[in-house]
């Protein structure tokens, strides 16, 4: 079986090593590299120690050394960290799955760009549950355009850096593009004091931070006489591991070209 070869960004990271441990379990995929941050405790170690079972695969931060021997890699990292990936991978035909999140709309630009080079994946969320829940999202959307608030709720570890969350702004998105509305106008991240009556084009968004939540997103149509909730709840990062190797997989026959999970699974 040819063996897809693959290198972790965020390698110490807790989905740097879900996707450590994903990969030593599939049969088609092979740790071929690790990075961390130069200040990294475990720089220099062995990627995969932390199972019990070395791979072999040293943890480095130059990113020559780490992706010397890599066909892939997958970043979960910081917004700064993969566009400094970014660019070497472009320059060298390396194909990138993203999972980070909290980009601006420059760093958003220049993922774009460096698809024209090589072959993407960017997804702020690569659980398949998640990506199937946007499309529950897109036909509620459509009918509940009339008489019902829209409320994006997600809740998330103390740990996270990033508000609201990638994937509660992709759903944002999501909604927003089936009403006909741009998420830019109709968003509403905070309120506080009185803030007067709710705008009914408004999209709200309400943000959780709190000890090991993994990660979970309610999106709420609010009518009169009736409420509807859309769930998902994350109870392990195994799902985003699982999806993020799907992800790599599907771009085995891509040379350039940026794509979402919608497209690795065919729900486009
Ligand atoms: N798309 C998806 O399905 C999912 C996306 N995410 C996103 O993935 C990202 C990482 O999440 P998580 O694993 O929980 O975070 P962690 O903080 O646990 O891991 C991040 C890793 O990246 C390293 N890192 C930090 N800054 C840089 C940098 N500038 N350059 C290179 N490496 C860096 C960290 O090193 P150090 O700790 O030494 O700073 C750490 O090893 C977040 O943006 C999160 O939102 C998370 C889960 C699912
Ligand atoms: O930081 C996390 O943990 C997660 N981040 C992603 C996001 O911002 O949407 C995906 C998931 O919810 C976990």
């Amino acid at each position: 079986m040819t063996q897809l070869k693959i290198a972790v960004a965020g390698a110490s990271g807790r989905m740097g090593r879900m996707l450590i441990e994903a990969i030593q379990n599939a049969e088609d995929v092979t740790l071929a590299g690790a990075l961390d941050v130069a200040a990294a405790p475990s720089l220099g170690s062995d990627a995969a120690a932390f199972l019990g079972k070395p791979a072999g695969v040293p943890i480095e931060a130059d990113l020559g050394k780490g992706l010397a021997n890599a066909d892939y890699l997958i970043d979960f990292t910081r917004p700064e960290g993969t566009l400094k990936h970014l660019a070497y991978c472009a320059a060298h035909g390396i194909k990138m799955i993203i999972g980070t999140t909290g980009f601006d709309e420059a760093g958003k630009a220049a993922i774009a760009a460096a698809a024209q080079k090589t072959a993407i994946v960017f997804a702020p969320n690569m659980s398949v549950g998640v990506n199937v829940t946007m499309k529950l999202l897109e036909l509620a959307a459509k009918s509940f355009s009339h008489g019902y608030d829209i409320e994006i709720i997600e809740a998330h570890h103390r740990h996270k850096v990033d508000a609201p969350s990638g994937t509660a702004l992709k759903m944002g998105e999501v909604i927003a593009d089936a009403l006909g509305r741009d998420l830019m106008d109709v968003a509403v991240y905070a309120r506080e004091g009185v803030t007067g009556e709710r705008d009914p084009s408004s999209i709200g968004f309400a943000t959780i931070r709190g000890g090991d939540i993994v990660g979970d997103h309610t999106v709420l149509f609010a009518g009169i006489g009736e409420r509807i909730e859309i769930s998902h709840k994350s109870s392990s990062r195994v799902s985003y591991a699982l999806g993020s190797l799907r992800a790599t997989r599907f771009l085995a026959d891509k040379k350039t070209g940026l794509f979402d999970m919608q497209d690795v699974l065919g729900l486009k």
